[in-house]
């Protein structure tokens, strides 16, 4: 006769993993019963957003033994070690802000993370209500003439103009801290109803708080994943080639450079930066691609063992 507990440890079910903790994740299962979760061995690899095997280990508690194939992976790395942001979703919304400060730096690595993991994004300038907001709204003007979407709205008093493109999607809401994602997911989330994960008050005022991505459903086929406020968006993880093919305006020129391998920075016959030069492409945002390409050769000459 086996017993209960030990037919449970049997007992191999799907789920989708809605909250990410680090070490432990909340995975939702196909009759909406949430259990923790911790990754079988010692690897954490897995992301909000995965589909996943979990083997029961107690009547709300379960091993992931299993992560599904991915539709799309978004993380960043830096030398040291890598952060998933959440996987399979339908589009990335980056917030910006004109205060605390708007870091062009920050939008444009965010938008090589999204174009090099083959995610749609919107770009939504938060704190309208705000007098800066006029100057942050021209300067994103560029992003717009490339063929991003982008979108004013006030998590604070008009939240209405996100609404609509966040309908029957799975999307990942990410941005710098303090640029308003708490405030833009309470507007969403009316009630706590809605909280994909609710959790024990431990879990809830544990140190994790700041560091995991959480999914909301907003409706039936509407969900937003929240993902911690970071500073800055590392990309050591991808190749030259790759963060030249995210820079959607330099497309129709990559390949037609006298050079194979060129790197667009100084090389003769580059026709991107011949390209920068008629005008095509912005002298700011091949600026900061060549200060990225320049930074990326010394990170990766300072840390050659680093896995490819
Ligand atoms: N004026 C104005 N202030 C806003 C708006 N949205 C957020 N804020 C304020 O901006 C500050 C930061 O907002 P949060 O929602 O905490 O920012 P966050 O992006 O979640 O920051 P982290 O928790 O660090 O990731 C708070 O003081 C908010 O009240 C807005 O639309 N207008
Ligand atoms: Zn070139």
């Amino acid at each position: 006769m086996t017993t209960r507990r030990e037919r449970e440890q049997q007992v191999v079910v799907e789920g989708r993993v809605v909250a990410d903790f680090g070490r432990e994740f909340l995975v939702e299962l196909a009759d909406r019963r949430q259990i923790v979760c911790t990754r079988k061995g010692k690897r954490q690899d897995a992301a909000c957003g995965d589909f996943v095997e979990v083997k029961l280990t107690g009547s709300a508690q379960g091993s992931i033994i299993r992560v599904g194939t991915r539709r799309n992976l978004l993380f960043r790395s830096d030398e040291w070690k890598e952060k998933m942001l959440a996987a399979n979703v339908d589009q990335v919304v980056i917030l910006v802000a004109p205060k605390p400060v708007f870091s062009e730096a920050f939008l444009n690595l965010s938008l090589v993370a999204c174009e090099a993991a083959r995610i749609p994004v919107v770009i939504a300038l938060n704190k309208s209500d705000l007098p800066e907001h006029a100057a942050t709204l021209a300067s994103l003007k560029l992003y717009q003439k490339i063929g991003y979407l982008v979108l004013s709205m006030s998590a604070k008093s008009d939240i209405a103009p996100l609404m609509p493109h966040l309908e029957g999607q799975l999307t990942l809401l990410v941005g710098q801290s303090g640029v308003g994602k708490s405030k833009t997911v309470n507007a969403l989330v009316l009630s706590d109803v809605a909280r994909v994960g609710e959790l024990t008050a431990s879990r809830e005022t544990g140190a994790h708080t700041t560091t995991f991505s959480r999914m909301y459903r907003l409706d039936k086929d509407t969900v937003i994943i929240d993902t911690p406020g970071f500073q800055s968006f590392g990309l050591f993880h991808l190749t030259e080639d790759q963060i030249g093919e995210a820079m959607p305006e330099f497309r129709p020129f990559l390949g037609t450079c006298k050079f194979n391998d060129c790197a667009h920075r100084n090389e003769p016959g580059c026709k991107v930066i011949e390209a920068a030069s008629r005008g095509e492409i912005k002298a700011e945002r091949l600026s900061f691609y060549q200060v990225l390409i320049e930074q990326h050769r010394e990170l990766h000459e300072s840390h050659p063992d680093w896995k490819k």
